[in-house]
C-alpha cells in the first residue's frame, strides 16, 4: 500500500515543505541534522500535527487533505515505533501485544492468537508472561515491535528505533527489524498475522547503517526541505550535501566542477574524476573517503602525480574501529576538517599528536566529483 505525501507545516518560525512517495512494501529512511524537521514530518503522517496545506494518502485512503479531511490518529492504520518502547507497565508482554488487536475489536481469543504469533515472530516467547520492568532495553524494544505490528498497521513509522539501545543490543534488534520490514512474504492468516507485502515504512534515523540495512530509499532533510533523495546506497556513496557526507563518513569539498576536478571555494584546485551527472562550470562537490588520504610528515616531497597535496595541522586523533581517524584543524578552506584513517602503527611512526603539521595526499582517481545540491544550512561536512 503506497504512501503519498505532499505537505507543508509550520511550527513557530520553522516550515516543513516536502513531497515524496513510498511504494507498497517499501521502506524510506529520513535522515537530517537536528532540527531539520524529521519529527515534524512523522507527526504530520501520524496525525499528531495538522499540516497547513497538502495531502497525505495511504493506498486509496486520504488521511489528510487541507482544508477538509483530517483522519484522527487512532483511525489512520499507522503504527508507531519510537525510541522508547512505551509499553504499558501494569500489563504483561502478551497483554501489551494483544492490546492493539483488542482495541480494534478482535475477540479476546483472536487477540491472544495474534499476540502469540507476533511474540513468536520477534523471538520473545519466553518473555510473554513478564512485565515491562522485567525486560532489558533490547527485549522491551522487541516487544514494542511486536506490539506495533500486531495492530496490523498499513504503514509503520519508526522514530530512531535503535538509538536508545546499547551497542550490544542494537544489532539483534536491527536484524529483527530487517526481517519484519524487508520480508515480502504472504500473509500468515492461520495465526492472524497481517500481510507484510504491502505495508510501507518510514524510518527516521541518524545512523547510515540503519538506512543501508533497512531502507530502499533515503531522503535527506535540511531546514524543512528535501535536499537529497534516492536509493540508500547511492545517496550515501555519493553525497551531495555536507550533512550526508558527514554521516556517511566521507570528506566533501564544495566548489565548481572543472573538466578534471573541481575549483574549491577557497581557490584551490582538487583533481578528481567527474561523474556523468555534472558538467564543468556547475556547482559540484568533490567526495573522497578517509581511507584514501595518505598522511606524510610536513614538507615531505611530492610523490608522483596527479595528486592532491595539502598542508594541514592535526586537530584530533580518535579510535575508529581498527584504525585511528585523524581530523585536520582550521577555520575553512580545503585543508580544514579533512578526515584521514591511519593504522595505530603509522600514527606512532609519524609521531602524530594534536597540533602536528602534516602533508596530506589524495590520488585524483580516489576523488569523485558530483553535481551539488545547494544546502540551505551552513552545516559543514568536515567538522568533527
Ligand atoms: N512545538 C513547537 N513549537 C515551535 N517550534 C517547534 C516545535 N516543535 C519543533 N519546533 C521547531 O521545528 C523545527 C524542526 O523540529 P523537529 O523536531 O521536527 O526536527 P528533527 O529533525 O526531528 O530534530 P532532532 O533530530 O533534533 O529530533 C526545529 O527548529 C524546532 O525548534
Amino acid at each position: 500500500m503506497s504512501l503519498h505525501v505532499d505537505v507543508a507545516a509550520t511550527r513557530g518560525r520553522f516550515t516543513l515543505d516536502v513531497a515524496f512517495d513510498v511504494p507498497g512494501g517499501g521502506v524510506l529512511a529520513v535522515l537530517g541534522p537536528n532540527g531539520s524537521g524529521k519529527s515534524t514530518l512523522l507527526q504530520c503522517l501520524a496525525g499528531l500535527l495538522v499540516p497547513d496545506r497538502g495531502t497525505v494518502t495511504l493506498g486509496e485512503r486520504t488521511l489528510s487533505s487541507v482544508p477538509g479531511v483530517q483522519v484522527p490518529v487512532h483511525d489512520r492504520g499507522i503504527g508507531l515505533l519510537a525510541q522508547d518502547p512505551l509499553l504499558l507497565p501494569h500489563l504483561t508482554v502478551a497483554e501489551n501485544v494483544a492490546f492493539g488487536p483488542r482495541s480494534q475489536g478482535s475477540t479476546r481469543t483472536r487477540a491472544r492468537a495474534q499476540a502469540r504469533a507476533w511474540i513468536r515472530e520477534v523471538d520473545a516467547v519466553e518473555l510473554a508472561g513478564r512485565k515491562p520492568a522485567q525486560l532489558s532495553g533490547g527485549q522491551a524494544q522487541r516487544v514494542a515491535i511486536a506490539r506495533a505490528l500486531a495492530g496490523r498497521p498499513r504503514a509503520l513509522l519508526l522514530d530512531e528505533p535503535l538509538s536508545a539501545l546499547d551497542v550490544d543490543a542494537a544489532p539483534a534488534v536491527r536484524g529483527l527489524l530487517r526481517r519484519v520490514l524487508r520480508r515480502s512474504g504472504a500473509a500468515d492468516d492461520r495465526s492472524g498475522a497481517v500481510s507484510e507485502r504491502d505495508r510501507c515504512a518510514v524510518l527516521v534515523t541518524h545512523d547510515p547503517l540503519d538506512a543501508l540495512a533497512l531502507a530502499d530509499d533515503v531522503v535527506v532533510l535540511d531546514a524543512g526541505r528535501i535536499v537529497e533523495r534516492g536509493p540508500a546506497k547511492e545517496v550515501l556513496a555519493a553525497p551531495r550535501t555536507p550533512f550526508t557526507a558527514r554521516i556517511a563518513g566521507l570528506n566533501l569539498v564544495p566548489g565548481v566542477a572543472a573538466a578534471d576536478g573541481l575549483h574549491a571555494s577557497d581557490g584551490r584546485f582538487v583533481a578528481g574524476v567527474r561523474s556523468d551527472d555534472c558538467a564543468a562550470g556547475e556547482p559540484a562537490v568533490a567526495v573522497f573517503a578517509p581511507g584514501a588520504v595518505a598522511v606524510h610528515p610536513a614538507h615531505a616531497p611530492h610523490t608522483g602525480s596527479p595528486r592532491n597535496v595539502v598542508d594541514a595541522r592535526v586537530a584530533s586523533l580518535e579510535p575508529h574501529g581498527a584504525v585511528i581517524r585523524l581530523r585536520t584543524a582550521g577555520d575553512g578552506g580545503v585543508a580544514a576538517g579533512i578526515a584521514a584513517d591511519l593504522t595505530p602503527a603509522s600514527v606512532a611512526e609519524l609521531g602524530l599528536e594534536p597540533g602536528s603539521a602534516v602533508r596530506l595526499e589524495v590520488k585524483a582517481a580516489s576523488v569523485a566529483v558530483h553535481a551539488a545540491v545547494e544546502s540551505p544550512s551552513p552545516f559543514r561536512a568536515a567538522e568533527p
